[in-house]
């Protein structure tokens, strides 16, 4: 099967099954494949979440790019844009630059809401400077064997949501680790699956988790089971401080 006729299929599936936030990116080159899934689906639009990122090479055409990226997925808008990530720009003149250009893209409507995606302190400190519009969002890297709390408590203290990439991270690519016993011992509890608890453990702390499955039983499960129950707040801190005992990084884009 091609890589399109994939992303279709994943799409539909998605889709019938109560996903309705499509994360996607420019580099993914998936744009077009969930454009088609959800012109298959027949579902409104105004039910569905859409995202994706631009790369934001230096003296790339953002505007332009959001085009390329709204005619690939079949939409005149998007709902969240986002910088892909902060060094393709090379410089942080060229950072404020891109940030600028997001800006203008959102002024025209085409993009509802604009934010980043694995940025670090430093790159906020570099792009709010010149900033009119502050990122909705930072979409990053986070299970508990990369927690990155000094970008998440920076961007709690500005009102910047954040999204947890990889939030399976801990148990699809980290075991044998610290937290193996205590995801074990809550999925007991709950009767849950230990994925959920690793991503009931995002949302307990009001970070969005961005997941991914081909398996319809694995996302028919997340759905029923992960918004069935909460985290104690001990237990949130119990597989924080087990988790901060490992460092694992799966993207590796993260400097420090
Ligand atoms: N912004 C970025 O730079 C960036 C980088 C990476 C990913 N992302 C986005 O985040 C999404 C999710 O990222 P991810 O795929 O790394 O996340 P993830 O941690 O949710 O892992 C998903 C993978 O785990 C597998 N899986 C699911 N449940 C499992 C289970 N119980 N046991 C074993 N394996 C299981 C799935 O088949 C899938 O391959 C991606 O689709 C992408 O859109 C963004
Ligand atoms: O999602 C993949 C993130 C990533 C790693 N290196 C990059 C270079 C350009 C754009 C995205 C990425």
């Amino acid at each position: 099967m091609g890589k399109d006729e994939d992303i279709i299929k994943a799409t539909a599936l998605a889709l019938n099954n109560d996903y309705y936030h499509l994360d996607c990116a420019e580099c993914y080159r998936n744009e077009s494949g969930v454009g088609a899934g959800i012109k298959a689906s027949g579902i409104e639009r105004s039910k569905l979440y859409v995202t994706t990122k631009v790369v934001g090479t230096i003296d790339q055409d953002v505007a332009a790019a959001l085009d390329v990226s709204l005619s690939k997925l079949g939409l005149d808008y998007v709902d969240l844009y986002l910088v892909h990530v902060p060094f393709s720009a090379g410089s942080p003149e060229g950072q404020q630059k891109i940030w600028t250009q997001m800006e203008a893209v959102q002024a025209t409507g085409k993009a509802k809401s604009i934010g980043v995606s694995n940025f670090e302190v430093e790159d906020f400190e570099i792009i709010l400077k010149t900033a009119k519009v502050l990122p909705a969002i930072n979409q990053i890297e986070f299970h508990p064997y990369l927690q990155q709390r000094d970008v998440v408590e920076f961007c709690r203290k500005k009102g910047i949501a954040i999204s947890a990439y990889s939030p399976l991270s801990a148990l699809t690519q980290g075991r044998p680790g610290p937290v193996d016993e205590v995801y074990a011992e809550l999925a007991k509890k709950y009767g849950v699956s230990e994925g959920d608890i690793a991503l009931r453990w995002c949302l307990d702390q009001d970070i969005v988790a961005i997941t991914t499955s081909k398996s319809e039983e694995r996302l028919q499960g997340y759905m029923a089971k992960t918004l069935s129950f909460k985290l104690e707040p001990q237990e949130v801190e119990k597989i924080s401080s087990l988790g901060n005992q490992k460092r694992y990084q799966g993207v590796g884009i993260r400097k420090s």
